[in-house]
């Protein structure tokens, strides 16, 4: 077992480069899910600290030690994030899983891809300074024209707990390579590791205000961000019905926003597939890890019916192998869900299947050797149509439910039955076959032979109700920035528009 007494750092708020107390002084207490003890507090910022924040971040662009830098002098900040970040990965991997019954193996794994998704944006930051004036052809010999990118000012970011620092970074990096100044919200069930990466840019020197980290409760830290009138943008992952709010509160300012809200993704099974093992640890890892609290969880399985029964065979067998455990327990592979809430969610999810007549094939209780905690079996739901809850809304938990299909026309219809367009996946060795599929799944993000896999190259959102924008790859740099047209008028000619006054 790793060490749990890693202590918990009591922060405030990251405001302009400094510590700073909430105005009203309330803190919320962080709860360890594996264990349901109180483990430590964290500040609770209210529209008062979203002011002074927004205050810091304005005066940083304002600054020349962050709003007059190249992309080339932010990328080494950015390096030296990365570098911070690798050099504190036990504690903070350690702090994860503490605060959001993440494994200790996944919480490792996200600090990795924490420190690559900075350095991949350092690298996009410097390519950024030969890209910020592009000269553009007008074909005409009166103007002259080129297009600026430049940043597009103060941004809010507001991220979830599931993947508590790293979906955080996946925001926070492209805004700073970008030259944005941002103002970080994260989930207020898991919030430690944000507040730690304040002590990193304060460690680095990142200039003042640059990024700015308010935890605190959505609607009183994340409500009056997405409708504060001097942020130029929000970027949100979470759920649809917040995603709706913060759309609804930004609009009324005319405020851009991107939207990474979830889904009910498919993962669709053919019987040419060689081996049913790999096929089978697959979709076992697009639903069970992270204990299936991953936006693109392959949450329904569409196996071809004249597999099903050997398929889910070999299912079974894999999930009884999974160790579930305290998440900091060597080989843990199952950790709680992050929190009371979202146990009873997964549970009433469960009891509703059962009551709208689905069969639970395995799981749908609390294993019985851990007491405390809040864990869930990983769980399979079988005889399952097509209006039930269970097919249609998304769980945010370690349960998959399964439909069989007989031709490939019907897979496709059941795969895309769904309010939800994120991810989709599809196993089969025929090329063409994938090929069709990869046409007609109306989602942003395409598997093939796989589940889940992610790269910090690759653009990252749906479409449907799981929203709108892409993160990652250069799409995530986009995002924070403005492109501004600049045209010049080259000519020694009048313009000849108006009657001259002076032919009178
Ligand atoms: N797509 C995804 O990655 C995620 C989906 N979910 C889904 O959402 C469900 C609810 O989980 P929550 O933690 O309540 O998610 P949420 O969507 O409410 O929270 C995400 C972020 O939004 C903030 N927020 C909440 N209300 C806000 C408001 N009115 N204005 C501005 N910011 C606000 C939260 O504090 C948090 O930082 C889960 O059961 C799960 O099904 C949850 C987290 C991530
Ligand atoms: N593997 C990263 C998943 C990100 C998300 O749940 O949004
Ligand atoms: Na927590």
């Amino acid at each position: 077992m790793a060490n749990r007494n890693v202590p918990i750092p009591r922060r405030q708020l990251y405001i302009g480069g400094e510590w700073r107390e909430p105005v009203k002084k309330n803190r919320i207490p962080i709860i360890n899910p594996a264990t349901e003890e109180i483990i430590g507090d964290i500040p609770a910022a209210t529209a008062e600290d979203v002011d002074i924040a927004v205050e810091a971040a304005r005066k940083a662009i304002g600054r020349d030690d962050w709003g007059s830098t190249t992309g080339a002098q932010r990328a080494k900040y950015l390096r030296a994030i990365a570098a911070k970040v690798l050099e504190k990965k036990s504690v903070l991997a350690t702090l994860e899983s503490l605060d959001s019954g993440k494994t200790l193996y996944e919480s490792a794994a996200d600090m990795d891809d924490v420190a690559g998704c900075f350095e991949y944006y350092a690298g996009l930051a410097e390519a950024l300074d030969s890209r910020r004036k592009t000269p553009v052809n007008l074909n005409s010999d009166s103007y002259k024209s080129y297009v600026l990118r430049e940043p597009l000012g103060v941004v809010g970011l507001i991220t979830p707990w599931n993947y508590p620092l790293l979906m955080a970074i996946w925001k926070v990096a492209p805004a700073l390579a970008a030259g944005c100044a941002a103002i970080l919200k994260p989930s207020e069930l898991a919030s430690i590791t944000c507040l730690e990466l304040g002590e990193i840019c304060r460690e680095i020197g990142l200039p003042s205000g640059a990024l700015n980290i308010l935890t605190g409760l959505g609607p009183e830290a994340g409500g009056p961000l997405a409708s504060h009138p001097h942020v130029d943008k929000i970027s949100f992952t979470g759920s649809g019905p917040t995603g709706s709010k913060i759309m609804t509160a930004a609009a009324q300012l005319v405020k851009p926003v991107s939207l990474e809200l979830g889904g009910k993704s498919p993962i669709v099974v053919f019987d040419d597939i060689d081996n049913l093992d790999i096929a089978a640890e697959w979709t076992l890892f697009g639903i069970f890890a992270n204990t299936g609290q991953v936006c693109s969880a392959t949450s329904r399985l569409i196996v071809q019916e004249n597999i099903a029964s050997a398929f889910m065979d070999r299912l079974l067998k894999w999930t009884k192998n999974i160790k579930i455990s305290d998440p900091l327990e060597e080989d843990c592979k199952l950790g709680p869900v992050v929190s009371a809430g979202q146990y009873e969610k997964v549970l009433k999810f469960i009891s509703n299947a059962k009551s709208e007549g689905a069969t639970i094939l395995c799981g749908g209780e609390r294993p019985q050797h851990l007491k405390k905690g809040y864990y869930v079996q990983p769980t399979i739901i079988t005889d399952v149509n097509t209006s039930m809850e269970i097919w249609k809304e998304e769980v945010f938990g370690p349960v998959l439910c399964v439909k069989t299909f007989k031709t490939e026309e019907e897979a496709i219809e059941l795969a895309n039955d769904t309010k939800y367009g994120l991810g989709a996946a599809v196993m089969s060795k025929d090329v063409k076959r994938c090929e069709r599929f990869t046409k007609a799944f109306q989602t942003g993000i395409i598997w093939i032979n796989c589940s889940q896999p992610t790269f910090n190259q690759l653009p990252w959102g749906g479409k449907k109700r799981s929203g709108f924008g892409r993160d990652l790859g250069e799409w995530g740099l986009e995002n924070f920035l403005n492109i501004k047209q600049v045209t010049e008028y080259t000519s020694a000619e009048p313009l000849a528009f108006y009657k001259s006054p002076s032919k009178n």
